[in-house]
């Protein structure tokens, strides 16, 4: 085992180059610099329509209680960082102010969706952890998003721990995947930990350690009160089905007989002929789960031939979002106080027009129209516009400006609210299931252009005027000064 020590703290859970670059600040005078930092990704997940933000919570509780311990310090020590620096450290607590999206919301590609406001070696060190914890419980909320868009109403279990990238990524993937629309889960540990609905039939193993079904799930229900058998042991339709309904009449009121479980062959031929058993044997109620390396295609594709399929048991491919295993948050300086104590914005240039930060500290706008409460697109202004004080909007692609349109009659809502302010927690963090809920109602308002799972509509991202100036002066404001530079 590893070297776990009782004050073991995740102060240094982040990148060695943070604190290289925090004893630079530190050492000359620039520490305590207010920067402000903001995190985005530039490409959709599993080219989705939308992604589903999630991570606040983890993030929130990292920030509160961020602290170096002693044997933290120790530790730094034995790597030649020198004394004054330790103590700057060791007295190191999170001052900033941040501003999120909300869990639950819908994000997209080159919009902030964490704003970190503070000290420049506050906002370097968190950034790690920050883009860590955003850029996996997204992925997987988006994952979940996607996978439950195809169930529809259907229950929807996360099956996935035991394939999941280690167990802290079990305990808050399966967190991302109800916020994204699971509704229940097979993990107990995290079933406890946040409040949620713990489900699970049975393994083969409790078959094949009986050697037939009939004595497997005779034994299962004579000490469960609630029994879904696993079918497919041995053979689904001539074994596992009439085994588990001879159960079942056996035990009459005595159990809750619930269904059954399929986990192999053709699932869309062997759930119709198990509906048909199970329905000749009146047993109309019972459900049919299915599991089986699912994923939104294998769904989709199970829904059209018209599988009579009630519950879906999804693992491997949602936990570890098999097909995308990143997200690709950034974590950007985006403005930085100067020698004379004022703010200045930044920029990143690339030969890459899509690769280009956008300066300034921001804040986004979700336009929707009042007519039918539908999303036009976001709006990324100055965090000290106001564009839902204007009686008109114009939106344009940051691009392809051609592209453009005039809105009348809208609602704009602030997306990225006030978490901490001044390192104080301002934000009343909701409920796992309002977070879910809220999803939910933000799904509502976004054309279904932009939600079906093939080749969604681009959604529109736009700058406001403002900004897009502001960009474009300081692209050729540094363009020209970095032409001028001579290095001799
Ligand atoms: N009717 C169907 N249409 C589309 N996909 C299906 C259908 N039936 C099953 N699948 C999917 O096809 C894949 C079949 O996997 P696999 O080759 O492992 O078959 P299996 O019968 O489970 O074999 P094994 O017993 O080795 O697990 C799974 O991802 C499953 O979800
Ligand atoms: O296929 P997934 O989407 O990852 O869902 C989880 C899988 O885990 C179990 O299989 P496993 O072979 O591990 O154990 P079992 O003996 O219980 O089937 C279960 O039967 C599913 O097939
Ligand atoms: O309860 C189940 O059926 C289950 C749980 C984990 C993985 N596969 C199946």
């Amino acid at each position: 085992m590893p070297h776990l020590y009782q004050d073991d703290s995740l102060a240094l859970h982040t990148d060695l180059y943070q604190i290289n670059m925090m004893q630079t600040y530190f050492e000359l005078g620039r520490h305590q610099r207010n920067a402000v930092f903001e995190v985005f990704f530039r490409d959709m997940p599993f080219d989705n329509g939308y992604a589903v933000f999630a991570g606040l919570e983890r993030m929130v509780d990292y920030l509160k209680n961020l602290a170096f311990s002693e044997t933290d310090i120790a530790y730094l020590r034995e790597l030649s960082y020198p004394d004054a620096f330790l103590d700057y450290l060791k007295n190191l607590r999170f001052t900033g102010t941040v501003r999120a999206m909300q869990e639950g919301q819908l994000v997209f590609a080159n919009e902030p969706i964490v704003q970190i406001e503070g000290s420049l070696a506050e906002c370097q060190l968190v950034e790690t952890a920050i883009l860590n914890i955003i850029n996996f419980q997204t992925l997987i909320a988006t994952k979940a998003a996607r996978i439950k868009s195809v169930i529809g109403d259907d229950p929807l279990l996360e099956f996935g721990t035991r394939r999941a990238q280690e167990m802290d990524a079990a305990i808050w993937g399966t967190r991302a995947a109800i916020i994204g629309g699971a509704d229940a889960t097979s993990n107990v540990r995290a079933a406890k930990i946040f409040g949620l609905k713990a489900s699970g039939t049975h393994a083969h193993s409790l078959v094949q350690s009986y050697g037939n079904d009939y004595e497997a799930f005779k034994a299962y229900a004579s000490t469960h009160h609630d029994c879904v058998f696993l079918v497919d042991t041995y053979d689904t339709l001539h074994f596992g089905v009439p085994a588990a309904i001879k159960v079942a009449r056996e035990f009459g009121d005595k159990i809750d007989f619930q269904g059954v479980r399929i986990d192999s062959g053709d699932m869309a031929y062997i759930s119709k002929k198990v509906r048909q058993q199970l329905d000749d044997a009146g047993f109309m109620d019972a459900k049919i789960y299915a599991s089986n390396d699912l994923d939104e295609s294998t769904i989709l594709s199970l829904k059209m031939q018209k599988a009579k399929i009630d519950v879906w048991g999804v693992g491997t491919k949602l936990i570890t979002a098999y097909d995308q295993p990143a997200l690709g948050a950034v974590y950007k300086l985006v403005s930085i106080e100067d020698n004379n104590g004022i703010m200045q914005d930044t920029i990143k240039l690339s030969s890459n027009a899509e690769k280009v930060s956008t300066p300034g500290k921001k804040q986004v706008w979700r336009i929707t129209k009042k007519a039918d409460g539908k999303s036009e697109g976001d709006y990324v202004a100055f965090s000290d516009e106001n564009p839902d004080l204007d009686e008109e909007i114009y939106m344009f692609h940051p691009l392809y400006t051609y592209i453009n349109k005039n809105i009348r009659e809208f609602n704009a809502k602030a997306l990225l609210k006030p978490i901490f302010v001044k390192g104080k927690l301002t934000y009343k963090l909701p409920t796992l299931q309002e977070i879910k809920d809220f999803a939910r109602e933000n799904l509502n308002e976004l054309w279904d252009e932009y939600k079906r799972d093939l080749n969604p509509q681009p959604y529109p991202v736009d700058l406001s005027q403002k900004l897009w100036d502001h960009k474009m002066g300081l692209i050729s404001e540094l363009r020209q000064a970095v032409s001028k530079i001579k290095l001799d």
